[in-house]
């Protein structure tokens, strides 16, 4: 049993509307996101395009709701671009999370990524960084950290599919190479699940680096249908490779009594991105509000 004081449940917005593709979703409203997200149980939420701009509009319309930002995904470009370039967007989009009163900013380098390529299959076109790539993502991540420990906020590195830090081995080795006081670890159960490592392996690995977790869920059907048919990222998202928790091939139980031996505090993500046509969003929000209390008690 999981500790509710420790543990808060929180969900992503990319399960109404996928910044990523924005044709999935994009009828569904700001309103209806959070209104259903909070009707399904949750406290917490990341941040969608659709979310006011405006920290007190924002903050204004999650308060009725009961809802707090946990996080938002940032893209550094620290392989590929000047270092402050990067640092110049990251502070902006720190100073807008530490209004919003969040404490974790989720990096994931996207220079040279595949990610957002629609026809670029994601299992054979993966980059994989030079030696002195890796070295300017480490400086570059410990910079960001210190960025947001001005602020007492903290950096998770989000693995990712169809970028330099994918497969475990990659994610062993940026650990290796960066401060444990400085950059943590964002575990995405799906990504490492996608990316053929076994997740329980990776999280009782690097569990004391992890502070902030998105529970994904895969189809094992999809995700042969991806090998056999050599497809994208994007395509990948649309056949419906990702699910709510409980709804695919993860094992969730160890990966929860991991995060509990280990004494985890932060945030749990539900974080599906499928298309909200063929999976009504508040009923995987429900289904999988059902599957992490039956799971860990919260
Ligand atoms: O955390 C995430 C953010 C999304 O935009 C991304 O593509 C998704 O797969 C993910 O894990
Ligand atoms: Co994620």
């Amino acid at each position: 049993m999981l500790n509710k004081d420790k543990v808060k449940l929180g969900i992503a917005p990319i399960a109404w509307t996928n910044d990523d593709l924005p044709e999935l979703g994009g009828e569904n409203t700001f309103e209806q996101c959070v209104s259903e997200m909070a009707l399904a149980g949750f406290t917490g939420s990341e941040v969608g395009n659709k979310y006011p701009k405006d920290p007190v509009e924002l903050k204004k319309a999650l308060d009725l709701r009961g809802i707090q930002i946990c996080n938002a995904w940032f893209s550094s470009f620290l392989t590929t671009k000047p270092l402050q370039e990067t640092v110049d967007e990251f502070i902006k989009h720190r100073d807008f999370l530490h209004a919003m009163g969040a404490k974790m900013i989720g990096v994931a380098e996207q220079g040279h990524s595949i990610q957002g390529m629609m026809d670029v299959p994601v299992l054979t076109q993966k980059p994989v960084f030079t030696e002195e790539e890796w070295e300017k993502l480490a400086r570059g991540l410990e910079e960001l950290a210190k960025l947001a420990d001005e602020k007492g906020m903290l950096v998770s590195y989000h693995h990712h599919m169809g970028t330099g830090v994918q497969t475990l081995e990659e994610v062993d080795k940026l650990m290796e190479m960066t401060d444990p006081k400085l950059v943590h670890l964002l575990f995405d159960s799906g990504h490492f699940t996608f990316s053929g490592e076994n997740p329980e392996e990776a999280l009782r690995k690097h569990v004391n680096r992890v502070k902030h977790v998105h529970l994904k869920d895969v189809r094992k059907e999809v995700l042969d249908k991806v090998k056999a048919e050599n497809l994208s990222f994007l395509q990948a998202v649309k056949a419906g490779a990702f699910t709510v928790p409980g709804d695919g091939m993860i094992d969730f139980e160890p990966l929860f009594k991991i995060l509990h031996e280990n004494n985890y505090e932060g945030w749990f993500v539900v974080e599906a991105e499928q298309d909200p046509a063929k999976a009504n969003p508040l009923e995987y929000a429900m289904k999988a509000r059902k599957y992490i209390a039956e799971k860990t008690g919260l």
